[in-house]
């Protein structure tokens, strides 16, 4: 009998992989100024390395490289492009310029810091699900760090085909007051298409963000959305020959009605371990009416006497099971670090 393939030590893969973007350099090709048609606008849909899709304003895809000069870009930037005369090596132009963004997306990096993700999105939806368990306290800590982001989030509440009176009655108590502090909220079902419609009509002409833990149903989600989803992104990987990097690299999917979607495994985990605590506090967005109200200024809104946040929680003002999340999200802070090994702080809550 056969012992079919060996697997790779680490050390070999990482060889693999620097040889194989030695070689995709060697192909590089060098373009001259009078090999190339005019500048022209376009979205960048997918990076790979030294190269990146762009979807030109007619909807055609096209691999280019990138200008040197160019600053970090990510899927969803708008850029300008100049198409090459002919192709070389499946890459058929070059990026000339990024447009500044109207948001962005950083995830915590153990090398870097914060990374960026993804560009220009206009909407986070936060998607939990009735089972597992609902916590309120994962929906703060998403919608904290989607307050940081300046991008404005939406709760979707998926899997309601699950929920029978009870728990559906336990279910809207945990939900009410994200509904008092306005955020918009779907209760949906991929699995029988309830409030699928609604949830269409928000996102569309939009460019959004799927994003909560594990197994809350967001592929489910999607693929209830945007049936065709793998379309465009398995035609360029055919056409360049260059290999398809899907499942780390962002990428940026159209639904069939308009709108867009960008999604990777990077971007659904997305949360907010490098917040400081003020950022924490600011992302608690019903909170910042009272800040700078308590009697002292490093008020830890604990016991603290004169503390207005608590005052506005006794009057109803504030609900107390978002002030609990908040210290509770506090606490955590600390040992949510990011580190080499966890890339999902939530998964160990
Ligand atoms: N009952 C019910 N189950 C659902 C629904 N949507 C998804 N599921 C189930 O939930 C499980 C997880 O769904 P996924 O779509 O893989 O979840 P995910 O959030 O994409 O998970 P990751 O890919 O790990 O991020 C699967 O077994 C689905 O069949 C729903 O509306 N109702
Ligand atoms: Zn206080």
């Amino acid at each position: 009998m056969s012992k079919g393939k060996k697997k790779l030590t680490k050390g070999q893969i990482r060889r693999v992989r620097a040889n194989q973007q030695k070689r995709l350099k060697r192909q590089e090709p060098e373009w001259d100024n009078d090999q190339l048609g005019p500048q022209q606008a376009g979205k960048v849909i997918s990076r790979y390395g030294q190269h990146a899709d762009i979807e030109a304003s007619d909807g055609t895809i096209h691999r280019c490289n990138l200008r040197r000069a160019i600053g970090s870009i990510v899927t969803g930037d708008e850029v300008e492009w100049r198409q090459g005369k002919e192709h070389l090596h499946g890459i058929s132009g070059v990026v000339e310029a990024v447009h500044p963004r109207r948001s962005e997306l950083s995830r915590p990096d153990y090398y870097d810091g914060v990374k960026v993700v993804a560009a220009n999105i206009d909407q986070i939806f936060i998607v939990s699900s009735v089972k597992p368990d609902l916590s309120s306290q994962i929906i703060d800590r998403y919608l904290v760090a989607a307050e940081d982001t300046g991008i404005p989030p939406v709760l979707v509440l998926n899997k309601i085909d699950l929920l029978d009176e009870e728990s559906r009655q336990e279910v809207d108590e945990i939900l009410a007051p994200y509904q008092a502090i306005g955020y918009p909220m779907f209760l949906v079902s991929s699995h029988t298409g309830e409030g699928v419609d609604a949830l269409t009509s928000y996102l569309t002409d939009k460019t959004n963000i799927f994003v909560g833990q594990s197994g809350v149903g967001k592929s489910s989600l999607i693929n209830a959305l945007m049936p065709e989803q793998d379309l465009d992104v398995g035609a360029i990987s055919e056409v360049s020959g260059l290999g398809q990097h899907t499942t780390t690299t962002s990428k940026l999917m159209h639904f069939p009605q308009g709108g867009e979607l960008i999604d990777s495994p990077g971007v659904r985990e997305f949360a907010l371990w490098h917040l400081e605590n003020e950022r924490v506090t600011w992302g608690f967005k019903e909170f910042r009416e009272w800040m700078g109200q308590c009697k002292f200024r490093d008020c830890k809104h604990q016991d603290d006497p004169g503390c207005a946040l608590q005052q506005a929680v006794e009057q109803g003002k504030i609900s107390q099971q978002r002030f609990n999340n908040y210290h509770r999200i506090l606490e955590t802070m600390a040992s949510d670090r990011p580190t080499r090994q966890s890339s999902d702080p939530l998964a160990r809550k």
